[in-house]
């Protein structure tokens, strides 16, 4: 099957991916882009399954004003050097920093993984301008390598879609909106982090958990 460039087989769940060379940019303003490959994974409903079940997914809570608060969705985050838990995601990974390699100059190295278990879990708009945790200290470097350079995050997207909004930094114009799910790759580029914000809203009604893989290189959160 040509149109097939890797496959995994894992207790019967095959993972395929599509050829990265069907991603489609999108230029935004001020040097940023999205590159967008809907479906990319084949499969992924199952990586979803086992992902769900079997990442040690933690509750963060973080302090807003005067009050600490549940951070309202779960996280893991896998760091340079650690392995990540299905081969299907390394394989994503290894294919990502394979395609970026002239863009980027260097591997993505760290998957942040975000478990969004209904319609009520959500991310404020934000721009991943943070770097990586520090030894010995709590939380992430204040600032990181996204808030001054140009760099790439990949999100691949498992489960049930749910929207992924984009605008300039500090809102004014209309955002674009794209729902990701089931296997949907999506690639923010050259000044997305500095001079855009992405966001995905609370969604109402009854709404099926979705997991949100984010592929991002050295020094970049
Ligand atoms: O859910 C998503 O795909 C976006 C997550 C995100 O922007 C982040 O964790 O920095
Ligand atoms: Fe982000």
């Amino acid at each position: 099957m040509e149109h097939l460039q890797a496959s995994l087989f894992d207790q019967g769940d095959e993972i395929r991916q599509a050829p990265l060379t069907g991603l489609a940019r999108t230029e935004l303003s001020d040097g940023a882009w999205i590159e967008e490959l809907p479906g990319w994974l084949g499969g992924a409903d199952a990586l979803f399954a086992r992902l769900r079940t079997e990442v040690p997914w933690r509750a963060e809570r973080r302090r807003m004003y005067e009050r600490t608060v549940d951070v309202p969705r779960l996280l893991c985050f896998y760091g340079a050097g650690e392995p990540l838990p299905h081969p299907a995601l390394t394989a994503a990974r290894e294919a990502l920093s394979a395609h970026y390699q002239a863009e980027l100059g260097e591997p993505f190295v760290t998957a942040g993984l975000c478990l969004y278990r209904d319609g009520r879990d959500s991310v404020a708009w934000h721009g991943d301008r943070s770097g990586n945790p520090r030894r010995g200290s709590r939380g992430p470097d204040p600032e990181g390598r996204g808030a001054r350079e140009d760099t790439l995050v990949a999100i691949l997207s498992l489960g049930e879609p749910r929207d992924l909004l984009l605008r300039p930094r500090g809102g004014g114009r209309t955002a674009l909106r794209r729902p990701l799910g089931h296997g949907d790759l999506l690639i923010m580029g050259g000044s997305c982090q500095r001079t855009w914000e992405h966001a995905v809203p609370k969604a109402g009604g009854a709404r099926g958990a979705r997991i949100s893989v984010q592929f991002r290189p050295r020094g970049v959160r």
